[in-house]
């Protein structure tokens, strides 16, 4: 292969990965690592507070300039890539100091391949190539059968036939982003023991090609080495990257909503967390984000629900009035959620 630079080429990483498997934790590490590369990153989210933007542009790292984190909020990727993603990429090709690499973070329910095709747009190709599609896994949800309702079962018809639909919305989603992926991330190792990690393991393999490499991470924590100049061109080999929505020109995920709710001031953390510990076990959400004012304390709580696993942060910046994005399969109950929050 040629060196990208003697193609005249920026390389792209593209980080995928469903809903809270740890793509934004992986990629905050990832910059606090590379130091002095100039790094661009767009993230994109499902819903629409841009907590992931926040998180990355409040990371302190030094030489990370807010100018090099661009949001696009408005949907997914796959769904805007000729309004939003083209757009923002030539404007960071065109800067006076373009970026040395670009590091694209995806909305958790972001087919990756439509994104991909984009790097074949003539005003891109001669200008970027896609390094890699990294696809970050949420072990222990797998471990859950988050994605599959017999993973067994589906992997063998699968291996009977590989073009096999299925109605799972979050296995197809899932599905989609490791056959896209040149590097697979097992995430969250601390969360399982050995015999489960082999397990996840082996069921992965059999869900991605051939060629990608799988690692294991806690908190997304990899050599930048490993994962920048994986060298793929991705945007050369797309019909080894099978999708479910292959032939359709356009599809959109019907399949999932979200919302945002405005919170009360809770009494207290303990009473905050129980409170979406409960509305997340009642109401299958599958993923919470957001801030929340907690009584007689200056900071906002940053709160993170994966599934019914919540998490929770006093963030660096000061006070305000809480806000959380919910996502689920349609149908959410959001009467019922709200009240769960005691959201007005
Ligand atoms: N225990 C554990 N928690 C993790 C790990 N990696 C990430 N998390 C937590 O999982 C939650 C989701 O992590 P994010 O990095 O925000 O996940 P994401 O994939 O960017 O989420 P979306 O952008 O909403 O799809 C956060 O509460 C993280 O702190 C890990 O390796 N172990």
């Amino acid at each position: 292969m040629r060196p990208l630079a003697a193609q005249g080429k920026i390389a792209a990483t593209i980080i995928t990965g469903f809903l809270g498997a740890g793509k934004t934790t992986l990629l905050r590490h990832l910059l606090e690592q590379v130091d002095g590369r100039r790094i661009a990153v767009i993230v994109n989210e499902f819903g629409s507070l841009g907590i992931d933007g926040d998180t990355l542009r409040a990371c302190g790292i030094a030489g990370c300039r807010d100018e090099d984190i661009v949001e696009l909020a408005n949907g997914c990727l796959c769904c805007t890539v000729a309004d939003d993603f083209l757009p923002t990429i030539e404007r960071l090709l065109d800067r006076p100091e373009p970026p040395e690499h670009i590091v694209i973070e995806t909305s958790g329910l972001a087919l990756p391949k439509p994104l991909l095709k984009a790097f074949n747009w003539p005003t891109i190709r001669p200008r970027l190539t896609v390094d890699g599609v990294i696809t970050v896994v949420d072990a222990p949800a797998v471990v859950d059968g988050r994605f599959a309702d017999d993973p067994e079962a589906v992997a063998a018809q699968r291996a009977a036939d590989p073009s096999l639909d299925h109605d799972n919305p979050l296995a197809e989603v899932f599905e989609d982003q490791l056959l896209s992926a040149d590097l697979v991330v097992l995430n969250k190792t601390d969360l399982l023991d050995e015999k489960q990690l082999a397990a996840v393991e082996a069921m992965i393999a059999g869900e991605t090609r051939g060629q990608a490499r799988i690692l294991q991470a806690d908190h997304g924590r990899l050599d930048p080495r490993i994962l920048l100049g994986l060298g793929a061109a991705a945007e050369d080999d797309l019909d080894t990257r099978p999708s479910h929505h292959d032939g359709a020109d356009d599809h959109e995920h019907d399949d999932f909503e979200s919302f945002v709710l405005d919170l009360p001031e809770y009494d207290s953390v303990d009473e905050c967390v129980s409170r979406l510990t409960h509305a997340a076990r009642e109401h299958d959400i599958l993923r919470m984000k957001g801030f929340a004012a907690i009584k007689g304390k200056n900071r906002r709580l940053g709160v993170q629900a994966v599934g019914a696993r919540v998490r929770h942060e006093f963030d660096p910046v000061h006070g305000g009035s809480g806000r959380l994005v919910i996502i689920g399969q349609q149908r959410l109950n959001r009467a019922a959620i709200a009240a769960a929050l005691g959201a007005p």
